[in-house]
C-alpha cells in the first residue's frame, strides 16, 4: 500500500509586507519587515514602548502606508477590523455609534443590531448601551472599541494593547471571543504584552526592537514564549537605561521608588544577574502563571 505524503496547509496569505522601511521625519521607525500573515494564525507583537509594533499594525491594516518596500493583500475583498491603542469618548452612545458603524461596513439593519447586542451582552456592556460615551471610563471604551472590529467578523484582526484597562473577568471574556473568531477564520495580529493572551492563542510571537523584528517564536517550535514581570529598586539611571536594552525585557515601566520589568521568562536570570551587578535589588519575580515568588520571603526561609 502506498501512503500519500500528507503535506501539512500552509495557511492563505491575507497581507503580505515585504522589505518595509517606515520613516517618520528623519527616523526610521521600521526597517527592513518581512511579513506574511496567513488567515486563521494569530501573531504577537511584543516589544518596548516605541519599537514600533504600533505602526506595523497600521501597516497591516493599510492605515499607513510604507517608505518603500511593499505591502499586498490578497485578491478579493480583505475586511479589517483595527482597535486602536486609545479610544476616544466620543458623544454618541454604543448603540449609536455601533450601529453607524455596522451601516457603513454594509451590514443590514436586523443583523447589525442583532450582532451589537449580542457583543456588547457578552461584554458586559448591554446596560450601557445607549449612555453616552463621553461618560466612560478606559475598560468601557476599550469594550466598545473591541465591539466596534468584532461586528462584522473581518477577516484580519489588528488588535492595540487589546486588554488595556479590562478587568480580570472582560479579559476572560475577551480572550474566548478571540479564540472563537480565530477558530472560524479570522486571522490576529496583536500588540501585546500579557503571557496570558500570548500563551492562549499566539501561533508566533514576533519580538521587535528599534523597528526591527529580532527574534520570532513558532509554537510548533515548542519555544514556550512566557513573560516574568519583576520589580525591583534602583539601579541608577544609567545603569537602568543600560539594562533597559537588554532584547529580553519587552516592557520597562519607571515609578517613583521602583521599576517594573516584563522580561522574556528565558532571559531572567541573565536580567536579574545584571539588575544585581548594577547595584539594584529585586523585590518581587512573578512568572507568567501569576505566582508572585518574594525573594525576601526566599532567602528567608
Ligand atoms: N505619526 C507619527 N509621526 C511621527 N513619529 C511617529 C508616528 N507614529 C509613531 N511614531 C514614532 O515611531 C516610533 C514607533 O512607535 P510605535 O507607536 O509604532 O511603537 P510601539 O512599539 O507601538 O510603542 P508603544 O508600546 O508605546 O505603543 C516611536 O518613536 C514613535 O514616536
Amino acid at each position: 500500500m502506498v501512503l500519500e505524503e500528507v503535506k501539512p496547509q500552509k495557511p492563505e496569505g491575507l497581507v503580505t509586507i515585504q522589505n518595509a522601511d517606515k520613516v517618520y521625519g528623519r527616523r526610521k521607525v521600521l526597517k527592513d519587515i518581512s511579513l506574511t500573515v496567513g488567515s486563521g494564525e494569530c501573531i504577537a507583537l511584543v516589544g518596548k514602548n516605541g519599537s514600533g509594533k504600533s505602526t506595523l499594525l497600521r501597516l497591516l491594516g493599510g492605515l499607513a502606508h510604507p517608505t518603500s518596500g511593499i505591502r499586498s493583500v490578497r485578491k478579493g475583498n480583505l475586511s479589517t477590523g483595527y482597535v486602536p491603542e486609545r479610544f476616544p469618548q466620543l458623544p454618541f452612545t454604543p448603540r449609536e455609534f455601533l450601529m453607524s458603524a455596522a451601516a457603513v461596513g454594509g451590514m443590514d439593519k436586523p443583523s447589525a443590531e442583532q450582532k451589537v447586542s449580542g457583543l456588547l451582552q457578552q461584554l458586559d456592556m448591554e446596560q450601557y448601551a445607549d449612555v453616552r460615551m463621553n461618560r466612560f471610563s478606559k475598560g468601557m471604551l476599550q469594550k466598545i472599541n473591541l465591539i466596534q472590529a468584532m461586528l462584522q467578523r473581518p477577516d484580519l484582526l489588528l488588535l492595540d494593547e487589546p486588554l488595556s484597562g479590562l478587568d480580570v473577568k472582560a479579559q476572560e471574556k475577551l480572550l474566548y471571543l478571540l479564540a472563537a473568531l480565530k477558530r472560524k477564520g479570522t486571522a490576529i495580529v496583536m500588540s501585546v504584552h500579557e503571557s496570558k493572551l500570548i500563551e492562549e492563542i499566539a501561533d508566533r510571537v514576533l519580538l521587535m526592537k528599534d523597528g526591527q523584528v529580532i527574534r520570532e517564536n513558532r509554537g510548533d517550535q515548542d519555544i514556550k514564549v512566557t513573560i516574568t514581570r519583576i520589580v525591583m529598586i534602583g539601579p541608577d539611571p544609567g545603569a537602568a537605561a543600560l539594562l533597559a536594552e537588554h532584547p529580553g525585557i519587552i516592557h520597562y515601566t519607571a515609578h517613583l521608588d521602583t521599576c517594573e520589568i516584563e522580561v522574556l521568562s528565558d532571559a531572567v536570570d541573565e536580567v536579574l544577574r545584571r539588575i544585581l551587578d548594577s547595584g539594584g535589588s529585586v523585590i518581587s519575580v512573578i512568572p507568567a502563571g501569576g505566582m508572585d515568588v518574594h525573594l525576601a520571603e526566599v532567602a528567608n526561609e
